[in-house]
């Protein structure tokens, strides 16, 4: 998906809502577990409930390649029944030396049809820039993370004076551009985010830890927010296994729904919309 028909459809749907799909088979509704395929009709009746609220959806890909082959079957057919507006991001963290990258971007990009996928940014250009050679597709770069272990490198203070995320953001504007590459700032990491911004000012910014990690999705918008929205936001746990009844769907959309209710109000006053 190209940059524009991203921001066509924030504003089309009046959401930047991202759902994860963190789909754990311990976490499901105990009726799923009769079911032939427990994982995928989950997925499809998340999928469903919610496809009206968000813009984008994000597979953490741990949850199914720990499952083995079926796992990888699950992914495959999730991403099929996911309709072809959606932005579908691969959750995959993975960073190596460049022919390796590059077989990473196939398995993604081409064996399964994903528009981005996460990267680790610490091994270098090498290992980021093969993943440019694949048409609107897109690399996110993990910046400053979510986790309270995201402290013990990322706000590192390196010898030119700028902490690791900062050196993380200036160095790979040389290797593509906001057309290709998004970053990671974690929700929890608001107060660093006016500083991402003046980085990077156009780059869309992916922005877990909203939900289950207790992030504030206003101060988000205040300090993330740009012209062109430039932010996602995902919600994986407080959306998909915020009930776990026969209702676990409807109140998924319900949960999606207040999301994007809240942020068509921030894309008004922020006059995106
Ligand atoms: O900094 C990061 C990077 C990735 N994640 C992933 O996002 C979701 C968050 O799930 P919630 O249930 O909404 O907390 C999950 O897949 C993480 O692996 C992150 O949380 N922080």
């Amino acid at each position: 998906m190209t940059r524009e028909d991203l921001i066509a459809e924030i504003k089309t749907k009046k959401s930047f809502l991202c759902v994860g799909l963190d789909s754990d088979l311990k976490r499901l509704p105990k009726h799923l577990l009769k079911t032939e395929n427990p994982i995928l009709e989950f997925n499809k009746q998340i999928i469903e409930a919610t496809k009206d609220y968000c813009v984008a959806y994000k597979p953490n890909i741990a949850f199914y390649e720990s499952m083995g082959p079926e796992g990888w079957r699950v992914l495959e057919e999730t991403i099929q029944y996911i309709p072809s507006n959606k932005f579908i991001i691969a959750d995959a963290k993975r960073g190596d030396i460049g022919n390796t990258s590059k077989m990473y971007a196939k398995t993604f990009f081409e064996t399964y049809n994903f528009d981005a996928i996460t990267v680790a940014p610490y091994m270098g250009e090498d290992s980021v820039t093969p993943y440019f050679g694949f048409d609107s597709k897109w690399v996110i770069l993990l910046a400053a993370t979510s986790n309270s272990g995201g402290l013990d490198f990322q706000y590192k203070s390196l010898t030119n004076g700028k902490m690791l995320f900062e050196e993380v953001l200036e160095k790979s504007k040389e290797w593509g551009d906001s057309r290709n590459i998004m970053y990671v700032v974690g929700a929890t990491r608001a107060d660093i985010l006016q500083k991402v911004r003046a980085i990077v000012p156009d780059n869309f910014l992916l922005v877990p830890g909203v939900g289950a990690q207790g992030g504030s999705l206003r101060k988000v918008v205040e300090n993330g927010m740009n012209s062109a929205c430039g932010l996602l936001v995902n919600s994986s746990r407080g959306i998909i296994y915020a009930d776990d009844s026969e209702r676990f769907a409807e109140v998924a959309g319900e949960k999606a729904k207040e999301l994007q209710q809240e942020m068509e109000n921030y894309l008004k006053e922020y006059s995106v919309i």
